[in-house]
């Protein structure tokens, strides 16, 4: 069963092994290693789930391996052992780059002494202060790496990247939200109910599906209730699916009015963590403390509250069992990422007959919440349709992820920094935007200097410099003389797209030098603008342009921010300049 959406039928995998095309083996062997790093769901929190495939010269697969549980043996590791002199020369197929937490460098070492020549990734690793250490060691050493939706990005690879990115869904939300992965199951009638009018439940799904809820348990840290199905159910909330993990029991309660006997507080396979309002039934509190019942207290006691501070005890995904009250309040909080519906073909009827998510104070159909990514499925005579309630964070391509920028910009510290966003001219820090009203002063082609009201004059019109075409001189002419940035921006984009042949042809290879050129004579010329842009030392900067989206960050960091990177690397040698010289001499 594919819990998380990842294919988990090895017939397909092996079919598509017998694709040749380089680009159909990547991909193939990119979502075996998501389905081996699947094996492990569940026994690794908080850490990722990695799997890892070693392919010898000829294609053939020569070792695999997943992380078993967390702190033991890397999946690279265990693959290389497997694979012994067969992948030497080969290619590694990585669901995720590695985290070198701790000083732990095995799986990178293991890479480098199997003598694997080529890494192909699905995901660099979703945490900041890991994320490209591998990757930079890796090609330090001389491997090539080439990653998902960054090296390859392909139509080809969207499946491979996504069974990767669903993988880890858990570590990705979390690194993203600050609260745990949550996934809101419950079991509904075709009429829509979780139980009959008197509150009775058992059972509304099959058996078969119930067996599957126990693997959900085991894939989560803690199942979480209210305190009226405690009332009423007397639930265990066990695993009980033949081994494997067992999670944590959590009861959210207000009143902290709970029967003295429960299944709850039998701590003897599990624990029990109870949290309440402060103050809440102090009796009753030592009462649980007796039995062994962690009771932690709440001033404010609400969903939010309580995922940020189990994700600061560590808690990375936590499935949400409870009735239609606190499943409405959960999602109203917005800590519920996914949702799993079981449907079972009953219909039980009942005006007050409770449903599965209570009120949410909607009262026009549009503003219904819909699910993405959605998955059906048949389990025993039941539907499964489960689907995200929040995309999953993109994690590529990045606003300069904080390694990159730490290359370019030492002064970054890649553990703790901040980010300058900029773009209208108005803005603190606008004058960082292309647009601001600069002039600089630069030489044409025959070395002479010309006056450009601002760099992005000067950038648009380099796009048509050269071409031998009366109408691309007249374009930069247009350009120059352009009464506003805006203006020169609006001509130089609308006769690129329009006459695309008057645009010389060396301009994407040239367009970054273009660019930074014009940067470093205008934080150069203008020495406020040089304090300014020193000011901000230790700062990722990001062109913050939702449409840009190779000089922006775009609208939630998938642009690639080519404007923010040039800034912070003139910035670092303006910096190394003056720090080696008394007067600095910034001259373009
Ligand atoms: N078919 C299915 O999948 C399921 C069915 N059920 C059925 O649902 C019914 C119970 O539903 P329901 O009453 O909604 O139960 P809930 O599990 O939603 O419990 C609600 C209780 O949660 C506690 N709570 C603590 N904080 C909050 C908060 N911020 N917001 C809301 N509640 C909070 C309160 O407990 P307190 O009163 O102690 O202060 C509240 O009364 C039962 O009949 C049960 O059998 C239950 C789960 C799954
Ligand atoms: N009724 C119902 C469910 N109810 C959920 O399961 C809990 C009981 O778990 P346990 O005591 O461990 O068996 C119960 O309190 C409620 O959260 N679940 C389902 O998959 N299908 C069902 O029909």
């Amino acid at each position: 069963m594919a819990l998380w959406c990842v294919s988990a039928n090895p017939s397909s995998i092996i079919c598509k092994c017998n694709a040749t095309a380089p680009h159909a083996l990547d991909a193939t062997y990119i979502r075996r290693a998501a389905q081996l790093a699947d094996k492990s769901a569940g026994f690794t929190s908080p850490h990722p789930n990695f799997g890892c495939v070693l392919v010898s010269p000829t294609n053939d697969v020569a070792g695999e391996g997943f992380l078993y549980a967390q702190g033991t043996t890397a999946a690279e590791v265990q693959a290389v052992e497997a694979a012994g002199e067969r992948s030497r020369g080969g290619t590694a197929y990585l669901n995720m780059e590695p985290g070198d937490c701790h000083g732990d460098h095995s799986a990178v070492s293991a890479l480098l002494q199997g003598g694997l020549k080529r890494v192909v990734i699905g995901m660099r690793h979703p945490l900041p202060h890991l994320r490209g250490n591998a990757v930079r060691a890796l090609r330090h050493h001389g491997l090539l790496v080439h990653l998902l939706g960054e090296d390859l990005s392909a139509n080809l690879f969207e499946d491979a990247h996504k069974a990767c990115l669903l993988v880890n869904a858990p570590l990705i939300c979390r690194a993203a939200s600050r609260v745990p992965f949550s996934v809101l199951k419950y079991a509904m009638t075709l009429d829509g109910k979780i139980a009959a009018s008197s509150g009775h439940a058992s059972w509304i799904s099959s058996k078969q599906s119930r067996n599957l809820v126990f693997e959900l348990r085991g894939r989560s840290d803690a199942v979480i209730v209210g305190g009226n199905t405690v009332r009423r159910d007397n639930p265990r909330l066990t695993a009980r699916h033949g081994g494997g993990h067992m999670p944590m029991r959590i009861v959210m309660t207000q009143s902290l009015d709970l029967p003295e006997e429960a299944n709850l507080w039998d701590m003897s396979e599990v624990s029990t963590i109870v949290v309440t309002q402060r103050g809440a039934r102090r009796s009753f509190q030592k009462f649980l403390a007796s039995k062994g019942v962690e009771v932690v207290e709440f001033d404010i006691l609400n969903p939010r509250e309580v995922m940020e501070y189990f994700h600061d005890r560590g808690y990375l995904s936590i499935l949400w069992e409870c009735g239609g009250t606190l499943a409405a309040s959960a999602i109203s909080s917005g800590v519920i990422h996914k949702v799993y519906a079981f449907i079972a073909p009953k219909i039980i009827g009942g005006k007050n007959a409770p449903s599965p998510v209570g009120d949410l104070g909607m009262v026009e159909m549009s503003q219904a919440l819909n699910l993405i990514d959605v998955c059906y499925e048949q389990v025993g005579p039941d539907m499964l349709i489960s689907g995200f309630l929040q995309p999953l964070p993109d994690m590529v391509p990045v606003i300069p992820s904080l390694d990159e920028t730490f290359d370019v910009d030492p002064t970054v510290s890649p553990y703790e920094s901040r980010i300058i966003f900029f773009y209208k001219t108005w803005d603190p820090y606008g004058a960082l935007s292309n647009f601001s009203p600069h002039p600089i002063q630069m030489p044409d082609e025959n070395g002479d200097y010309v006056t450009w009201l601002s760099v992005e004059h000067y950038y648009q019109a380099r796009k048509f410099v050269g071409v031998d075409d009366p109408m691309a001189q007249d374009c930069v002419e247009r350009i120059k003389s352009a009464k506003s940035p805006e203006e020169a921006a609006r001509i130089g984009r609308s006769m690129q797209k329009k006459k695309p042949n008057l645009i010389r042809s060396d301009w994407d290879n040239i367009k970054i030098d273009v660019m930074y050129r014009a940067l470093k004579c205008k934080f150069s010329i203008y020495p406020h603008l040089t304090s300014m842009l020193l000011s901000t030392a230790g700062s990722v900067l990001v062109e913050a342009s939702p449409h840009d989206l190779f000089w922006g960050g775009g609208r939630e960091g998938e642009g690639l921010n080519y404007l923010g990177r040039l800034l912070m690397k003139l910035r670092s040698e303006f910096l190394g300049e003056s720090s080696s010289s008394e007067t600095p001499s910034l001259t373009v």
